[in-house]
């Protein structure tokens, strides 16, 4: 492949060489640099690729992508361009032979409920005949291959990469979770979606390596809208004007107000054995009566977003009613069966929007006793901590404040902050810094009919502190609390 032919849709300014040379990688990373790449510098949260010029040049790159004046040997091509974030999607949609023109692409962005709503929109394609790819915050799925996440929405090399692996395995469509740092950071550039999805927002991810504030946060969440042929929306959302100003998609919209597209009422709480759901009427664009053996109100929602999705794809309505009432994500109101007497559930709410949705939904169900376990993560936005004590404290009858991912910072350091929340409800409370203590304390404590959330590490198998990634599920803590190990 040509450099000239990676660089054929987007603008760049070649400052050294010539872009008639032939390119055998396309690569990002210094450390796997090899004779005949191009390398793009990145200049990143911890490091600046174009520091690593020469030594990539070393290894036999020959042409660099920057955004900053550089110093290269003559014999190297150095493409000067405004981003080079933007410009690695711009080539690796290139170099992957524009795979995203060959699936329906499906992308969703919001606060919450990305995640459960992929899996939604998965299982009613796949079930309707439609092979589909998925990519979000637990696992990229291409066919019978899984992979592990580490971001959300990945970098765009991996975003092209993975797309591409999807067409040669046959899928037809992909559904995708966009998260607002995956739009901030150019990872979804390069092509267009046939469908962007706006599930809600609430403020979230604001502080260092973060967004600066709440308008950066949403103004980076309405590019999908300019990024898409068409847009579904949540009109009962408060932010969703702001979301789509100034879109350049069709739009459509669901949730529960009248003039909704699709539209949800008569919503009614699922109380079986063991399970808890709901169901609801749909009218509008379909007419149908759903249920989900998933519980709360949000669940109407994420079922409601999934069906509009599909609705575009000609899904029969029995096929849409089995696949969601067969839908389980992973760490998303998981419950795990260890007693008769009280409900165990493992949810990934880490930020306050997410518990206040999730214990408001679940007190509906009248257990005899809420009782929240939580932590918050390390090196994130720290207003999540007194926003989650608050909420915990409010709305359970028991909150355990324990450990997450610690990261960088001290574990009782987060925990404190959390208390400073914890203290303005009138919620009991007790602390337990150690997450399998905190879970034991739980589970030996409990009384009939109580309901018990170990919330924000969901689908996670490890904690994280001081960057290692030390084994941690807490499926297996659980087991092993129940063994006596
Ligand atoms: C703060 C942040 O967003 N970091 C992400 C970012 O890292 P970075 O590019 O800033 O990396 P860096 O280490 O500074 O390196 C800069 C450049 O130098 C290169 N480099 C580096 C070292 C070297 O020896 N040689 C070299 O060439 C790197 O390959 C890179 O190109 O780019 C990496 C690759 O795409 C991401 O994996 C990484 O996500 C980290 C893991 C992360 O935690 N990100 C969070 C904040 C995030 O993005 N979250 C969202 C939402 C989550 C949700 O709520 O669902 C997500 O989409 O995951
Ligand atoms: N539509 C929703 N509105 C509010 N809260 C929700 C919604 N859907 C799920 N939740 C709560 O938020 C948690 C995370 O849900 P989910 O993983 O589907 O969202 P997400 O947008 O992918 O989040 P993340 O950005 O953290 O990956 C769930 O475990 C649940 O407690
Ligand atoms: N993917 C998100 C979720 C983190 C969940 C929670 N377990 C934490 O560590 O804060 C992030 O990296 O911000
Ligand atoms: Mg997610």
């Amino acid at each position: 492949m040509k450099l000239s032919q990676l660089l054929e849709r987007m603008d760049y300014t070649c400052v050294q060489g010539s872009v008639d040379i032939p390119i055998s990688h396309l690569l990002y990373d210094s450390r796997n640099a090899c004779p005949d790449g191009v390398f793009v510098c990145i200049s990143g949260a911890v490091m600046d690729g174009h520091k690593f010029i020469s030594d990539v040049v070393m290894k036999g790159v020959t042409a660099v992508i920057v955004e900053k004046e550089v110093k290269a040997p003559a014999h190297v091509t150095v493409i000067r361009v405004e981003n080079t974030r933007s410009a690695l999607a711009y080539m690796s949609a290139a170099y992957f032979g524009y795979p995203a023109e060959q699936l329906k692409t499906i992308g969703i962005t919001g606060t919450k409920g990305k995640t459960t709503t992929t899996y939604m929109v998965r299982s009613i394609l796949e079930n309707s005949g439609f092979k589909t790819g998925l990519i979000g915050t637990i696992e990229t799925i291409i066919g019978k291959k899984v992979i592990k996440a580490n971001n959300t929405t990945p970098e765009s090399y991996l975003v092209q990469q993975y797309f591409r692996d999807m067409v040669n395995a046959g899928c037809e469509c992909v559904v995708m979770e966009v998260s607002s740092q995956g739009l901030m950071l150019h990872r979804v550039d390069g092509f267009t979606f046939d469908y962007g999805i706006f599930t809600n927002l609430g403020p979230d991810h604001i502080g260092p390596n973060e967004h600066k504030d709440l308008d950066d946060y949403i103004h980076c969440k309405s590019l999908l809208f300019k990024q898409c042929r068409h847009g579904i929306v949540n009109m009962d959302d408060n932010y969703v004007e702001r979301i789509t100003d100034g879109h350049t998609c069709d739009l459509e919209t669901f949730g529960m107000s009248e003039n909704a597209d699709f539209r949800a009422s008569d919503m009614k709480l699922l109380q079986k054995p063991g399970l808890l759901g709901v169901t609801y009427r749909l009218s509008g664009r379909m007419d149908m009566d759903v249920e989900i053996d998933i519980p709360g109100r949000f669940s109407v929602y994420n079922s409601l977003t999934a069906i509009a999705i599909c609705h575009h794809f000609n899904v029969p309505k029995e096929n849409i009613i089995k696949a969601l009432t067969n839908v389980h994500v992973k760490g998303r109101l998981e419950t795990v069966p260890i007693s008769p007497r009280f409900t165990l559930m493992i949810d990934y709410a880490h930020n306050a929007m997410a518990l206040e949705s999730l214990l408001q939904s679940l007190k509906e169900y009248h257990p005899k006793r809420l009782v929240t376990l939580f932590g918050c993560g390390g090196n994130r936005d720290p207003h999540r901590r007194y926003e989650m004590g608050e909420v915990s404290s409010n709305l359970s009858d028991l909150t355990v404040v324990t450990s997450d991912n610690p990261r960088f910072e001290e574990p009782m350091a987060i925990i404190n902050d959390i208390l400073i929340g914890v203290h303005k409800g009138p919620g009991k409370y007790v602390t337990i810094p150690d997450r399998k203590e905190a879970i034991k304390y739980c589970i030996d404590n409990a009384e009939d009919g109580d309901v018990i959330i170990l919330a924000g590490k969901g689908h996670e198998d490890y904690q994280e502190i001081k960057g290692i990634k030390y084994p941690m599920d807490e499926r297996d803590l659980i087991a092993d609390i129940l063994a006596g190990r």
